[in-house]
């Protein structure tokens, strides 16, 4: 089936967390529209940028898009960002039944509110791994009120200016800004938040019944945040992660990474006289929003009633113990694909924080990605040199390379250079961690790898050594689009590069791409056919629509 949808990306006034605010819908709707679809479909959204005056695109998060690379949505890498009042059309197939998101890929567009689910459901006829008897969509966002404008200048500027911690963290759009919804059941220094319920940012409840079991589908577009989610009282039996099954397992409270989604299952077995919370609070960096809340409402109960004990209490911001407690149990389903037992290339990709020419910025083996005006793609395909840098980017960093503490010389480049990959190539890279610039410490970096799943094999603390290999999981390790690399740590992941197509590798905080963290990967450019020109008419390769030889 084809389903079509028009969406105008348009700014509208919005309250996310009761504020008034300036924030980039759909439609008239913050968070965007669900997407639903079926295994198979394929997706026809007719995109118009009604943004006034500046471009625009849509990153589908976790579709593969193979064989349509150009309609992956990365501004400079996969197409041109889309003009005002021009129309862009992304057709693609979802391949895989899960859940996953779209969100803007340009500047800061995501952190203005431009993001959705995408749910993609079992082809009719197939089961399910897991029984639920219902289910639910909570996509958690994090809220500033500062503009995204000025948080993109304070990060381009001397000196720099950090966009800090959120005022608010949001389910499905909706927070509470300076207040809490547990005010009179917490030890807490802030009032009472106060809702008639018919607000447009009063919380959105969670209606269920006893006795039954829900999947709730999650999904994290937090431009910054690391989170952790509980339900008081209930236990959370996961599922899912980024579209793929995993071996189920329960737990109390799961971390939730920027990029992430998972599914899991809550049974309701608990007093159906009561109502509980559902909580979101703020991991790996020291905190500064308030604990994001909502009710889960047994039906047996009005859903005014608040319940009478506290939220569940969000671990200690620096516990990563607790975190890694968590990643470490995730595994894949039986009957997932294996990975493939040897890599032809490995990288080893270190990332630090720099000055380039006065600039705070990111680095991958200190390149900071500056991306280019023509997009990769077309540039790429059609050897149109000079619109990036064709010298390869390092595999790889100094063996003397001291991860714990400050770089002695902190200047980097800026650099667009590509990591270039043969078809079916199998690519291990290993994510490194070090302490940032100033200071001692070390952050948390959600990194998301578009065009592909890739299968997590290890982490592990300090600095990757040779013989850390031999402890790669190769037996069932997670699929995955996103991984994290904790303080100080190294991630090991393993790919096939079999999807055609220019594809960028990424830590998803959102400020943290804007300062350069990521790097390029191209594959097999000569297997891509058929680019709709409206995708590369801009930079060096605007004349390619009049032209339209490439096809
Ligand atoms: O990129 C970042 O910059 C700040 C800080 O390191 C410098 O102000 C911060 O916390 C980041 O994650």
């Amino acid at each position: 089936t084809v389903r079509k949808y028009k969406f105008d990306v348009q700014y509208m006034y919005g309250e996310p967390d009761c504020v008034e605010q300036v924030v980039i819908g759909i439609n008239g709707h913050f968070p965007g529209p669900t997407i639903t679809a079926e295994e198979g479909d394929t997706l026809h959204i007719i995109l118009t940028n009604k943004l006034f005056t500046e471009g625009t695109v849509l990153h589908w998060h976790g579709i593969r898009q193979y064989g349509t690379p150009w309609a992956d949505g990365t501004a400079s890498i996969s197409q041109c960002a889309i003009a005002p009042g021009e129309s862009f059309h992304y057709r693609f197939t979802v391949d895989r039944a899960g859940t996953y998101f779209y969100h803007g890929h340009y500047g800061l567009q995501r952190t203005a509110g431009l993001y959705g689910f995408l749910i993609v459901d079992l082809a009719k006829g197939k089961k399910e791994a897991f029984g639920y008897d219902g289910e639910f969509n909570l996509l958690l966002s994090d809220w500033w009120h500062k503009t995204t404008r000025e948080q993109e200048l304070g990060l381009s500027s001397i000196p720099f200016r950090w966009v800090n911690e959120p005022q608010s963290l949001l389910m499905n759009g909706r927070g509470q800004y300076n207040c809490s919804m547990a005010a009179n059941v917490m030890n807490t220094s802030l009032p009472q938040c106060k809702f008639r319920g018919n607000e447009k940012c009063a919380p959105q409840i969670f209606y269920v019944h006893p006795n039954k079991t829900y999947r709730i589908r999650i999904a994290s577009t937090t431009s910054l945040a690391s989170l952790n989610l509980a339900i008081g009282n209930h236990k959370l039996v996961v599922v899912e992660a980024d579209g793929n099954y995993v071996k189920p397992f329960t737990v109390d409270d799961m971390d939730i990474y920027s990029g992430e989604t998972y599914s899991v299952l809550v049974t309701t077995n608990q007093d159906p006289n009561n109502n509980y919370w559902i909580s979101i609070g703020v991991r790996g960096r020291k905190p500064n929003t308030p604990q994001g809340l909502t009710i889960l409402n047994y039906k047996t109960n009005p859903a005014t009633v608040f319940p009478t004990s506290p939220p569940p209490i969000t671990p200690q911001w620096d516990d990563y113990n607790h975190s890694k407690t968590f990643t470490y149990k995730i595994f894949s389903l039986k009957g997932t694909e294996k990975p493939p037992k040897y890599y032809d290339r490995r990288l080893l990709l270190l990332n630090t924080q720099n000055l380039v020419r006065g600039y705070t910025k990111w680095a991958i083996n200190n390149v900071s990605l500056a991306l280019p005006s023509t997009p990769y793609l077309g540039s790429i395909k059609f050897n149109f040199n000079g619109s990036f840098d064709t010298k390869n980017p390092p595999n790889t960093f100094s063996e003397d390379y001291d991860i714990y503490n400050p770089p002695l010389n902190p200047n980097a480049n800026t650099g667009s250079g590509v990591y270039m990959f043969q078809l079916n190539q199998v690519v291990d890279v290993i994510l490194q961690n070090a302490n940032v610039m100033k200071g001692k410490g070390s952050e948390i970096h959600p990194w998301h790898l578009h065009g592909h799943d890739f299968w997590v094999l290890g982490y592990g603390d300090g600095r990757f050594e040779e013989g850390d290999e031999r402890k790669f999981n190769l037996k069932n390790p997670p699929l995955r689009n996103n991984v994290v690399v904790f303080p100080y740590g190294w991630t090991a992941l393993r790919f096939r590069a079999d999807n055609p197509g220019v594809w960028p590798f990424h830590c998803h905080i959102e400020p943290h791409l804007f300062m350069g963290m990521g790097v390029i990967f191209a594959e097999a450019l000569l297997n891509v056919k058929r680019i709709p020109s409206e995708a590369l008419a801009c930079g060096l390769l605007r004349n390619m629509s009049i032209t339209k030889k490439h096809n």
